[in-house]
């Protein structure tokens, strides 16, 4: 295992043979950001009736270039009596056009006079109506299987009278993290010890992958405990994360473990920062198989690492496309850097000037500076041993989740 594996043959080993978790019925007032388990069919027309864009006057358009007695007024919410040729009737923004009228014309266009109406001429049929259907027909695919709840979304299902809907349970994950050196925030810092970044920065990111963490713990620095514990967290989750252990020190007991109670698939990556990615399997106490991903000590490469291999990994556990790739857009490089045998994931701002998006690269990016992520907006890829020169363009993953 002394050779470098590429991201791409890290990312097929931890997928392969994924299977979606079940699903779950949820209250959409509960439903933020869950993905749906199954397409949703429309059951209502949306606009359930022709209507009006404007607040103004509904006639027939062939009654246009007239003054049109003024005979009904029709506000959102009412049912409107049929219209007479020959006639108007006052309508409001979203009420229903009476029968007999095909057009609306606003009030700004209209002249007033008593109880009628100078009507311009030549106003088309449907000027200014909203026809019933036109967004969304009953029986249609209002949303697709996988789709993400965003705010349109939910706009959309509450459009149909919808109050519940079938959506991919949250895919538990463990997170462990190892290290004597390590201290929670709120504890005093003895010499030599650091405070735990890792644990807030990787809940956050899971969760907003779409993920529930089931399981927060830190592994003991022993051979044992670790064993003891990885096998606890798979008992009570369908990944188990961990980080930092996974290099070559002796004190690193991660790999060594899942080696002995489970199966290591692959480690050490031709990626910068990340290299000492571990991924494998673990086997619940149930007989289920637990995915295990080893992420580095260092926060930034496991802030990297988390982006490249846990969001794709949550997109395959609830069946999600936008959360199984990340989004990538061309920038132009303001920086100039040559990678090394590794391909680098360069932490960058994007800025958007002239119609052109450019990529500025923070000036440290060590593996524990993790300020460059604080600000950075993308991962700008350079390919291993490729040259960049500003100007040049250069692929970018967009850091972000709907
Ligand atoms: N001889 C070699 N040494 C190292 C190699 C190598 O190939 N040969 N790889 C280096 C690379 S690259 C990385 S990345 C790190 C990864 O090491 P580990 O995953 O075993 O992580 P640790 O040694 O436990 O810690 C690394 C670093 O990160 C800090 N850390 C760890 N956990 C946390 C946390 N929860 N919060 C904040 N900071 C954390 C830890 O204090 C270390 O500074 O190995 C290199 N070494
Ligand atoms: O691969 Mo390590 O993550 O560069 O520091």
């Amino acid at each position: 295992m002394s050779e470098l594996q590429s991201v791409e043959a890290a990312l097929a080993a931890l997928l392969e043979g994924v299977v979606a978790v079940d699903a779950e019925i949820v209250d959409c007032a509960q439903a933020s950001r869950r993905v749906l388990a199954d397409e949703v069919i429309a059951r209502l027309d949306v606009p359930p009736f022709h209507n009006s864009a404007m607040d103004g006057y509904a006639l027939h358009h062939a009654d246009a270039g007239q003054r049109l007695p003024i005979v009904q007024r029709i506000a959102a919410g009412v049912s409107p009596q049929p219209l007479m040729r020959g006639t108007c009737a006052r309508i409001f923004t979203g009420a229903e056009l009476p029968q007999g009228a095909d057009c609306v014309v606003m009030q700004e266009q209209v002249e007033v006079v008593g109880d009628a109406a100078d009507i311009p001429a030549q106003v088309p049929a449907d000027n200014n109506v909203r026809h019933r259907g036109s967004d969304v027909a009953a029986g249609a695919v209002l949303l697709e299987a996988g789709h993400r709840l965003d705010a349109a979304a939910l706009g959309h299902l509450a459009s149909q009278g919808v109050v519940e809907v079938a959506v991919r349970r949250r895919p538990r994950v463990a997170l462990l993290n190892s290290g004597d050196e390590i201290v929670e925030p709120g504890r005093p810092l003895a010499a030599g010890q650091i405070y735990n970044t890792n644990r807030p920065m990787l809940k956050e990111l899971l969760e907003r992958f779409g993920a529930e963490v089931t399981l927060i713990a830190t592994m003991p620095d022993d051979a044992e405990g670790t064993r003891a514990m990885l096998a606890l967290a798979a008992d009570q989750a369908e990944v188990v994360v961990t980080t930092g252990g996974v290099s070559v020190g002796e004190e690193d007991h991660v790999k060594a473990a899942i080696e002995e109670i489970g199966r290591l698939d692959l480690w050490r990556l031709a990626l910068k920062p990340g290299k000492p990615l571990a991924l494998g399997r673990l086997d619940a106490s149930d007989g289920r198989e637990v995915r295990f991903v080893g992420l580095p000590g260092n926060p930034v490469s496991s802030f990297v690492a988390a982006w490249l291999f846990l969001r794709p990994l949550m997109g395959a556990l609830l069946a999600c496309p936008a959360l199984a790739t990340l989004p990538t857009l061309s920038a132009r490089a303001d920086f100039s850097t040559r990678a090394g045998p590794r391909r680098h994931y360069m932490r960058v701002a994007l800025n958007m000037a002239q119609g052109e998006v450019t990529a500025h690269a923070f000036p440290d990016q060590g593996s524990g500076v993790l300020s460059s992520c604080v600000k950075a907006d993308a991962l700008a890829v350079v390919p291993a041993n490729a040259q960049v020169n500003p100007g040049d363009r250069i692929d970018c993953l967009w850091l972000r989740v709907d």
